[in-house]
């Protein structure tokens, strides 16, 4: 019996995205599969975040084709949210809601089911924001932000889930919460693609990295080529 080919949940093909004069994404290709987790890596500007947001619909492609779950996000922008849990690079926090308040609003617009209680208790607590679960978001620090960010995006246990940055600026116990959240998603079958410039946890995070510089992709390599010293140098090599 033949083996079964594996189909990309995320299929990027030949994206370009431009924003007037600026060429933020010139020609990406990715393929992302369920159970396993990309991780982006690349300089700042190299056009990470713009994937990001064209996989999670928010950003239409100027050129290319971008299917999530076998999703057109161009033509099936409301099937691609539905199917991605993002954690945006900034921004998405509602200021005057507390982090109870989101959680409520994103279980009621996706028609959760009567458990998203518990569910949302429980991630509250392993990301530490359950004694400030009903405090609004405009009094948090940048790593209090991120991590409520890790947790709305995770909440919904979606097919695919976006994390742009999550490390950024959070403390060891959020570091951890979030590498189980993408732990328990690949376990669960779901797609998960990371973006950060942190490349010891890009590759704690993910079986294959992605590296792009100037809007486009230099190389797709395992995380284990990444490791280590030899990695570390192989990994500024592609930078520059
Ligand atoms: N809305 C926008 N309008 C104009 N230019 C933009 C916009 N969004 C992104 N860019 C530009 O596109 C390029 C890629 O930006 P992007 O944010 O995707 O990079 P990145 O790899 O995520 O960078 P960083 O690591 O600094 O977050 C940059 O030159 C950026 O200035």
């Amino acid at each position: 019996m033949s083996e079964q080919v594996p189909w990309p949940v995320v299929d990027v093909r030949g994206l370009h995205v431009r924003f007037g004069e600026v060429e933020a994404v010139n020609g990406v290709d990715l393929a992302a599969y369920a159970g396993h987790s990309t991780a982006l890596l690349g300089r700042n500007g190299a056009g990470k975040s713009t994937t990001m947001r064209v996989i999670a619909g928010v950003v239409p492609p100027t050129q290319g084709t971008v299917s999530v779950v076998g999703h057109d996000v161009r033509t099936e922008p409301l099937e691609v949210k539905r199917a991605v849990g993002y954690c945006p690079d900034v921004g998405g926090l509602v200021p005057r809601a507390t982090p109870w308040e989101h959680l409520q609003l994103s279980a009621r617009l996706r028609r959760m089911g009567p458990g998203w209680e518990e569910r949302a208790r429980d991630l509250l607590e392993r990301f530490e924001l359950g004694d400030v679960a009903h405090r609004v978001t405009s009094g948090f620090s940048h790593g209090m932000g991120r991590r409520l960010s890790v947790v709305l995006a995770a909440f919904h246990e979606p097919h695919v889930l976006l994390l742009d940055e999550p490390f950024d600026g959070v403390d060891p116990i959020g570091v951890e919460a979030t590498l189980d959240v993408v732990h328990d998603a690949r376990a669960r079958g779901a797609c998960v693609l990371v973006s950060t410039h942190l490349r010891e946890l890009a590759i704690e995070a993910c079986s294959s990295v992605l590296v792009l510089r100037g809007g486009a992709r230099v190389a797709t390599v395992t995380a284990h080529d990444m490791a280590g010293e030899e990695g570390a140098r192989a990994y500024r090599g592609l930078l520059d």
